[in-house]
């Protein structure tokens, strides 16, 4: 943030009453590990000095503002926090690091750099709380954590595009363990894992109390435990890799992960593999999404149905596991092991679910104070709908939401985005919990983040969502509310992308290539059309809303989109909503009168403008109202109709002309999305004259930077040029156009054609044509 802007923020700080209160997050493991484990940890990171794995980002996103009001808003969105993960071991001194792209770019703001970019106004309450115009909240975030101990390996996960490079490599061995305890054999791994699991549960106590070795250990097992029990080997889609997953069971169990770029389109299936296979329905057979609805999956019967009980475990939970006796998956010795462990085997609790809570239930009825327990460490693990997930690190903070970097039983990273219901009203959870409904209905759609499963521990407030109603509307969320949404994990977003972009150009004097424009452009385009055909209106279009998946664009964060009705083209909102710089005027306005005495409405268009937006920073590094800076600037600027968007020269004037189509002020005079995909910037008029005349003339100049130091070459080529550039050959050469596809060739025939005269192969002493072409 440089001095003006500080200055900005000081000069517009909100009173008060109406800062938004900081989110207090949840406490990442880090705060809780041992303190003795994290010296030693620190002593094995050898490359990684401490204080560098911290990082502390100030990033407001987005505010609430009253309609006319001038509202504090600024950030430093772009500001992606670090992605660094420590799957750390002290004790066996071993350090697996992920190394998520993000990381690469965390120091970086998104492009332009500028800290009201992403300055935004959201809806806090659709009944009007809207006087709680928010400021800008500084979120801290720690996207490190600390790994159960006995792994060894790293991980260094980067995104396609921007030199992604992942593997995983991860080593349980035995010869990393201590104790005898801890020790593995994998003749008895049903046995040991139930050994860890109590050991697991014993040592929270004593790691809420004192920090000792033995918690650690403990917390080792259950990591371990929790990695041992899915497939022996298993292919894995997640985020950007294939996940290759084999355990060495000949002297201990190894598990050995690699995990590589691949680019495998849609969602993320997992192929089933090994003789357990058919007993875990894979994504494709299983719709996750009947989760909490109508039709359980099997693998989390009961479980799967109340979180709130199962977090409220009693003593019952460890009873839980005494007596569960989970048979460890055939394991087939050697590294093609293919056995596979269903997920319901991944906590021994889910044997014996309902039993636990329904004694639970019944204790809770009652009125018991009966302590809560898992039988997982909540700073290690989320669990939803039964089942865990592991914490790699937080990737960032929304205005509502936290989202964390975990990874599955089955090695599968996703992110988690965690919204925390307690303190809102009704309306306000009631929005979060729709962006559910719209990640449901954009199921499939591969341009869209994939929603892989979701669970509301408020079960009343997701039955009025799923159902459509709002019955409760003066009613509170439960306390403790939480929504979990497990998603497609997304490497890099486009505001890094364009920040990365902008690096290299800045300083030369290259300008933004034009096909990378286009490559991204039209995915972007196509993304925000899928959501547009479903009359789906995002409302905060902007570069960090679109990540990178396995080199694809796909558009994140419904949480404040807003379907349109089917007998109207436009929607209304409540309140002023999205980010200030990518904000439409009539966003602005929304539900003010014009100057006919309608009501303004915001629309699909409204998406446009912000497309508009987006496309100006990625062809001019900045968004088109960068130079006003506070919230009353931009909202002046943006709102006036006779205002002039600057666009600097282009070689391109096309470029200039989509920026135009978008950003019209008028909202019925922009384009729609099937207008702009046909716009000529991506798809150029071609005419056969000027398709094989360019061609040729591009081969001729190639030709003559070949035969540069020939003098006689260089002659001939221009003249060739010429002929190629005369009104009469073009006409000729049109003729060729039957083979439009193969433009290279008509070029390369038409040169030889030339060569092949003798008059000018004398003239370069050539006998034979094919020397030179
Ligand atoms: N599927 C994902 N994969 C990777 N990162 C993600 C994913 N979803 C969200 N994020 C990261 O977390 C951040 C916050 O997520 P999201 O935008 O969904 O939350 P929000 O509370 O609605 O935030 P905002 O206020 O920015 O709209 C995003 O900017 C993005 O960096």
């Amino acid at each position: 943030m440089d001095k003006e802007e500080e200055a900005n923020l000081q000069r517009d700080k909100p009173p008060k009453s109406l800062a938004r209160p900081i989110l207090n997050h949840e406490t990442s493991s880090s705060s809780s590990s041992p303190e003795l484990i994290r010296h030693l940890q620190a002593a094995f990171k050898r490359h990684r000095p401490l204080n560098k794995m911290q990082t502390t980002t100030i990033g407001p996103r987005r505010s609430v503002a009253a309609q006319r009001q001038p509202s504090r808003s600024s950030t430093a969105d772009g500001q992606r926090p670090q992605d660094v993960v420590s799957l750390s071991q002290s004790l066996a001194a071993n350090t697996l690091l992920t190394h998520d792209s993000r990381n690469l770019h965390s120091s970086s703001s998104a492009a332009g750099g500028e800290s009201t970019e992403n300055a935004s106004i959201t809806t806090c309450s659709v009944s009007g709380t809207v006087d709680n115009m928010l400021g800008g909240s500084f979120n801290q975030q720690d996207r490190q954590m600390d790994l159960p101990k006995p792994l060894k390996g790293n991980v260094d996960i980067g995104s396609r595009n921007e030199s992604v490079s992942t593997k995983v490599q991860s080593l349980v061995s035995s010869s990393t363990l201590t104790s005898n305890d801890m020790e593995w054999d994998a003749t008895n791994q049903a046995a040991a894992s139930k050994h860890q699991n109590l050991q697991s549960v014993d040592s929270e106590i004593s790691l809420k109390s004192e920090y000792k070795v033995s918690s650690s250990l403990a917390k080792l097992g259950e990591f371990r435990n929790f990695l041992n029990q899915p497939a022996s080997q298993c292919s894995v889609m997640g985020s950007s890799c294939a996940t290759t997953t084999s355990i060495h069971s000949s002297s201990a169990p190894m598990l050995n992960a690699t995990t590589q770029v691949s680019r495998y389109p849609g969602a993320v299936p997992i192929p089933s593999q090994g003789n357990l296979a058919s007993s875990r329905p894979s994504f494709k057979d299983s719709d996750i999404l009947h989760a909490n609805k109508d039709v359980p999956l099997p693998e989390m019967p009961a479980s799967a149905t109340d979180q709130e009980v199962r977090v409220k475990e009693t003593n019952m939970s460890k009873q839980q596991q005494c007596t569960t006796v989970v048979e460890p998956p055939t394991l087939s010795r050697g590294s093609d092991a293919t056995a596979r462990v269903p997920d319901d085997m991944l906590t021994s609790v889910s044997s014996q679910p309902q039993k636990a809570d329904k004694l639970e239930k019944v204790a809770s009825s009652k009125g018991t104070s009966a302590p809560r327990k898992r039988n997982y460490d909540p700073d290690l693990f989320f669990k939803v709908n039964g089942k865990l997930y592991q914490r790699l690190g937080k990737i960032g903070s929304g205005g509502s939401s936290e989202v964390h970097k975990v990874i599955s039983s089955d090695c599968t990273i996703y992110a988690l985005k965690k919204i925390k219901l307690k303190g809102r009203d009704y309306a306000t959870a009631y929005g979060f919990c729709q962006e559910i409904g719209y990640l449901k209905k954009l199921k499939g759609k591969t341009n869209i983040i994939q929603l892989i499963d979701y669970e509301v521990t408020d079960k009343a407030l997701l039955q009025e969502v799923l159902n459509g109603t709002m019955s409760n509307k003066d009613a509170r969320v439960k306390d403790d509310g939480f929504i979990y949404m497990v998603l497609e994990y997304g490497e890099i977003d486009l505001a890094h992308m364009l920040s990365q972009k902008w690096k290299e150009i800045e300083g030369s004097d290259r300008t933004i290539d034009e096909n990378w424009l286009r490559f991204y452009w039209q995915q972007i385009l196509q993304a925000v059309n899928t959501i547009h055909e479903e009359r789906i209106v995002h409302s905060d279009l902007k570069p960090a809303n679109f990540l990178l998946v396995r080199g694809f664009l796909k558009l994140i964060d419904f949480g404040i989109a807003k379907a349109i009705n089917s007998d109207t083209t436009n929607i209304q909102r409540d309140s002023q909503v999205g980010t200030l710089s990518y904000m439409s005027p009539e966003a602005f306005m929304c539900n003010e009168s014009d100057e006919n005495g309608n009501t303004i409405k915001c629309g699909r268009p409204s998406d446009i403008w912000s497309l508009g937006c987006i496309l100006y920073q990625m062809v001019y590094g900045r968004t088109p109202f960068a130079d006003y800076k506070t919230f009353w600037a931009k909202f002046k600027v943006i709102t006036d109709p006779n205002h002039e968007i600057t666009y600097n020269q282009l070689s391109n004037p096309w470029l200039v002309d989509l920026m135009k189509k978008c950003l019209a002020w008028d909202r019925n005079q922009r384009w729609r999305i099937p207008e702009l995909l046909q716009h000529p910037f991506l798809a150029p008029p071609v005419t056969p004259e000027s398709r094989v005349g360019s061609s040729s003339i591009q081969l001729l100049s190639h030709i003559a930077e070949c035969f540069g130091s020939d003098v006689r070459v260089s002659e001939l080529c221009a003249q060739l040029k010429d002929r190629l550039r005369d009104n009469q050959s073009n006409k000729r050469l049109g003729k060729l156009e039957s083979i439009t596809e193969q433009e290279q060739l008509q070029a390369y025939l038409e040169v030889r054609h030339f060569l092949c005269n003798e008059n000018y192969r004398k003239t370069i002493n050539l006998s034979k044509p094919c020397l030179l072409i």
